[in-house]
């Protein structure tokens, strides 16, 4: 049996085919075959580009400049020119940046007494007993004093409040205040790398010409690799009227896609712009309408008093978010998927088997010649599947599989011997 065994694992074997004669499984398979090669040739290789590796782990550095100056003239604060100094928040030039387009300014406060907001719910009084000595206003703007501030006798106030005084009016604005934020523009400096092919690039179009990043302005068309995009021209393309989104303020997300084919080369290599509202779910009807915060400049007068100006302003947040993909030709993804390919062929097998031995009219020879019906010793078979289990708790499976395949060769052997 040890020798039979030695031999069963030594001897090369080969597999058996049984020529059918049956011209309609034979084109069904030979279809089949076509079907896999089409599918491994087009869709895997072509269209996906199996053959290549891919890094997606894009790095990437952006920085950012706007440029444009707009004119506004209000009660509050007289004549003023904004410049990016004033209009854009924070002005370091990150990749996530406010710029503002329409403003309420509460110019020269001080810390004084006056009556609190009557925007402020907790503020609101009818006697002195309703505003507590010492107690601060929730969502308010300071400390009472302990006295209620009314107009009249009959009607409610506002309880006094030590803080920032006067307090900010209660105005929403009703059209954009820097009309010419339109026209702004934004410089967006993008470079990336993917990290596994040692590739970096940058979204500026190499040119000699000096002024080309003076005159140029993106357009899918005729500049698609200009870094200049003019802020009308953004909302517009994110499907929004910029003077209707600037009036409240909104969010607009600037994708940059990297999808890059290295075999083709670095000229190939280049970002496409997407343009999208962020906030494009909530309604002008919704409490959640509209894009705003405060912030304040604080001065001293010559007598050495402090003062501030509070602003509260509206505006347009951009978020420039950068994805992509590389990919480069290697020998391994194509070999697994030409290996992966040829193992969905050998379904094909299996398929026209199944048609062969049971939807053919000739099903029954079909099964005779097919299967062959061994006769082996009762005593072989305990000793090897006592073997075989004491292998699977050992979870040998490797070795319970090779053993397997050879046990049932061996037992083909003694058969025919037999
Ligand atoms: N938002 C923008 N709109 C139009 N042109 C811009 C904008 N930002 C930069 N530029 C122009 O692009 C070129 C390169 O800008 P970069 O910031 O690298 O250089 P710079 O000389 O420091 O720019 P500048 O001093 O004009 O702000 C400059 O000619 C600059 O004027």
């Amino acid at each position: 049996m040890a020798t039979a065994a030695i031999n069963s694992l030594l001897n090369y074997k080969t597999e058996k085919y049984i020529d059918t004669k049956n011209k309609a499984v034979g084109v069904l398979h030979r279809l089949f075959q076509l079907s896999v090669i089409g599918y491994i040739i087009g869709w895997v290789f072509i269209v996906k580009q199996g053959y290549q590796e891919i890094d997606d782990a894009i790095q990437s550095s952006v920085i950012t400049k706007v440029k444009g100056t707009a004119v506004t003239n209000t009660s509050e604060s007289g004549l003023l020119v904004w410049g990016p100094e004033e209009y854009v928040i924070p002005p370091q030039g990150e990749d996530v940046l406010f710029v503002v387009t329409s403003f309420l300014e509460t110019p020269n406060q001080k810390m004084g007494y006056c009556a609190e907001s009557h925007k402020v719910l907790n503020g609101h009084c009818s006697v002195d007993e309703d505003c507590k000595k010492g107690k601060m206003v929730e969502s308010g703007h300071g400390v009472m004093s302990g006295k209620c501030i009314r107009n009249n006798e009959k009607s409610n106030g506002t309880c006094e409040i030590f803080g920032w005084c006067p307090t900010e009016k209660n105005i929403k604005p009703q059209k954009p205040l820097l009309k010419n934020a339109e026209n702004f523009t934004i410089y967006i400096k993008n470079f990336i790398q993917f990290p596994k092919f040692s590739f970096s690039k940058s979204n500026i179009l190499k040119t000699t010409d000096q002024s080309y990043l003076k005159k140029c302005r993106y357009d899918e068309k005729q500049y698609p690799y200009c870094p200049i995009f003019r802020l009308g021209d953004i909302t517009r393309r994110a499907g929004c009227n910029f003077q209707d989104m600037a009036t409240l303020g909104g969010a607009i997300g600037i994708v940059i896609q990297w999808d890059c084919d290295l075999d083709k080369g670095t000229s190939h290599c280049n970002p496409e712009y997407q343009f999208t509202r962020l906030d494009a779910t909530v309604s002008n009807k919704s409490i959640a309408t509209g894009f705003n915060f405060r912030h304040a400049r604080y001065f001293k007068n010559a007598a050495g008093e402090s003062y501030r100006s509070l602003y509260k302003v509206y505006g347009i947040r951009f978020h420039i978010l950068v994805y992509g993909k590389a990919g480069k030709f290697a020998i391994v993804p194509l070999v697994v998927n030409i290996g992966s390919g040829l193992a969905v062929m050998g379904a094909g097998t299996f398929f026209c088997d199944i048609v062969l031995l049971y939807l053919t009219t000739g099903k029954k020879s079909y099964k005779d010649q097919k299967f062959e019906v061994l006769k082996y010793e009762k005593q072989h078979t305990s000793v090897f599947i006592v073997v075989y289990y004491l292998l699977l708790i050992k979870r040998s499976y490797i070795i319970h599989y090779y053993l397997t395949i050879e046990v049932i060769q061996f037992l083909q052997i003694s058969v025919r011997k037999k």
